[in-house]
């Protein structure tokens, strides 16, 4: 297939001097900051009497930023909420004290066990609450810290009670060489957080924690995906309780109470969920203020309290989220360009063995939803190599049909046969036997980049998994530079090249509407499914679809297309099948349909749809 060759229609617009300077101004900062820390404990040393103090309070915060990373990759990326971390950091800091208080092995095994009790714990409290929705998550992880903080209490044995365990030190190492400790931490777990968003398992995530319907017909499992996240949250929070045990030299289960959560939460909603920095740059102005303000320490809860409300209502996305959102932050928007080139090679599956078996085929399906019967017996065989349109009127079951067949609806009776084979009975399994999906309502992510949204579409045919991300092994470096080489061609047939950039959630309804169908075709499926496409579509939009339908039945593959653009259905369908009142009532050619008296009948009370289709 031809590279794409695109033209921009028109000329991006210029930056001023100004606007370059602010938007590196965030990294002049970084590196500032960065500098700072380094040089702190020369610094406190040569401006104060109390330089451990001082070092110390930059130790407490680095760990307190990692945990609020932590619960960003919880929240803020996975939507998970959490209410539990603290707990966590409970367990973290337990294991460490345990294994070098009690058992005597170095601070590290302590620090590698809390790691693990964190990422375990967190793991079985999302495998038990599976089917829990956002708020009765929370709800659950509630109970979840009180339980650790109540068992903290009464395990006397391990535990020390109420009292804890004191006498935790990193043996070896000096408060200076803590300190950096800590900053290594904090940069680590940024890196970790940093290469997991910007991952194919990153955008899953993401992709799970706007839609889990969507994600799955991409072919991504959203109870893997949430596992995890969480567990990898529950593995960092350890570590924080591991480091904040070492730095204060103690553990008691106060540590674990939801109340010393509190700064956690407010630092990431000031900083902004669900960003990289947030975190850090929230804990960091939390930190700094409450030392300015240590002489009223009675009243840190109140200033953190009224912090959380006031970031709620001026900033809500948070001091990064807002810069992020503004006009420098934010991605200028991109340009149109005409489309070009052809559909990678690797997006099209080679096509079935047996062109005679139907890619997709639907036995008997019948769905009733009480006395509605949406699907009432139908039949429907999808040849490979064709583009076979389902039509009928407003509510006669063409959506139900598609639901029925990709299994997001279980059938009252039926089959559905892939290839010749039982379809599995999970959505996202239909996703990797080859069925992808286009919903009726559009479910983009819409915080994400054009290019992401497609990049998020691949993640089914990725093969790389956590540790490859996390580490940017070359088998993942490959995968990422093939993908985003893919879906730049991808974009570039669609005419969404020169938008690539832009937060999808900034595209025309149109264009959106085309990303999805792209986002889709990344998926690399045998059976593309498209539940009303062409709505809101320009006619430059509809060509587009048109060819992207036609380049996919030339290569052997199928789609199924429910439209009710007649003009659009008539030009690209082999073969229609037509749809009323759950029943099909005709299936052949487009002329053949064209002249059914049946459908006519069907259309009559749309007199605009018979015009479209005499
Ligand atoms: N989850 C549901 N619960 C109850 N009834 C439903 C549900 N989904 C669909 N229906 C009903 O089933 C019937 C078929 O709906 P369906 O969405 O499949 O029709 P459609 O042909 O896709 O319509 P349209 O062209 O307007 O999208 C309708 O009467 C609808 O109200």
């Amino acid at each position: 297939m031809s590279a794409p060759t695109n033209a921009p229609v028109k000329a991006p617009a210029r930056s001023s001097p100004l606007d370059v300077l602010l938007r590196w101004l965030p990294a002049a900062l970084t590196a500032v900051a960065a500098v700072v820390l380094l040089a702190w404990p020369a610094i406190t040393d040569f401006y104060s009497y109390n330089a451990s103090y001082y070092n110390g309070l930059v130790a407490s915060a680095a760990i307190s930023a990692i945990l609020t990373i932590s619960l960003n990759l919880s929240m803020g990326y996975g939507g998970l909420l959490s209410m539990m971390h603290t707990g966590m950091q409970l367990l973290g800091g337990y294991a460490v004290a345990y294994v070098t208080v009690e058992s005597g092995l170095p601070w590290l095994a302590g620090v590698a066990l809390a790691m693990v009790l964190g990422a375990v714990f967190s793991g079985l409290v999302l495998v038990i609450s599976l089917r829990a929705t956002y708020l009765y998550f929370g709800m659950i992880t509630l109970a979840a810290n009180l339980i650790v903080v109540e068992g903290g209490k009464s395990w006397e044995a391990v535990t020390g009670g109420v009292n804890g365990i004191v006498g935790v030190a990193p043996g070896g190492l000096t408060k200076i060489q803590f300190y950096y400790v800590t900053l290594v931490a904090l940069v680590l777990v940024y890196v970790v957080q940093r290469n997991l968003i910007h991952s194919g398992v990153g955008r899953a995530v993401m992709a799970v924690k706007e839609s889990p319907d969507t994600a799955a017909a991409m072919g991504i499992r959203p109870t893997r995906t949430k596992t995890l996240v969480f567990t990898l949250s529950g593995a960092i929070a350890g570590l924080s309780g591991g480091l904040y045990a070492l730095q204060l030299g103690f553990i008691n289960p106060d540590v674990g109470i939801l109340d010393n959560g509190l700064v956690f939460f407010v630092g990431l909603f000031l900083g902004g969920i669900g960003t990289l920095a947030g975190p850090v740059l929230g804990v960091a102005l939390i930190a700094t203020v409450v030392e300015l303000i240590k002489d009223y320490a009675r009243y840190t809860t109140l200033f953190l309290g009224c912090t959380l409300l006031l970031a709620m209502m001026l900033v809500p996305k948070g001091v990064v989220g807002t810069w992020r959102a503004s006009r420098l932050g934010r991605p200028a928007d991109g340009e149109d360009h005409e489309p070009s080139g052809g559909l990678p090679e690797s997006v099209l599956p080679a096509a079935a063995a047996d062109p005679d078996v139907p890619a997709l085929e639907g036995r008997g399906l019948v769905k009733h939803f009480g006395g509605v019967k949406a699907v009432d017996g139908i039949d429907i065989s999808v040849a490979a190599g064709s583009v076979h349109g389902v039509i009928g009127p407003n509510g006669s079951g063409k959506s139900t049909t598609v639901a029925c067949l990709t299994r997001f609806h279980k059938v009252d009776s039926g089959d559905v046969l892939i290839c010749g084979e039982p379809a599995p009975d999970r959505p996202f399994a239909v996703a990797e036997r080859g069925v992808t999906r286009v919903f009726q309502v559009p479910h983009l992510f819409e915080q994400q980049s054009v290019l992401d949204n497609v990049l998020a579409g691949m993640r089914g045919r990725e093969k790389y998994g956590l540790p490859s991300a996390l580490l940017r092994l070359p088998a993942y470096r490959r995968r990422e530079a093939a993908s985003r080489a893919e879906a730049a061609q991808l974009l570039a047939f669609a005419g969404l090249s020169g938008r690539s950039a832009q937060l999808a959630g900034s595209l025309s309804h149109g264009q959106k509407r085309l990303l999805e169908v792209v986002r889709a075709v990344a998926s690399g499926p045998r059976v593309l499914i498209l539940d009303e496409p062409a709505t809101g579509l320009v006619p430059a939009e509809i060509d587009a679809l048109a060819r992207l339908c036609r380049a996919f039945r030339d290569h052997g593959l199928a789609v199924v297309l429910i439209e009710h653009n007649m003009d659009f259905v008539m030009r690209v369908c082999d073969r229609i099948t037509v749809i009323d009142s759950g029943k099909v009532i005709a299936c052949g050619g487009p002329e053949e349909v064209r002249a059914d008296p049946a459908v006519l009948e069907a259309y009559l009370g749309r007199p605009d749809l018979v015009e479209d289709l005499t």
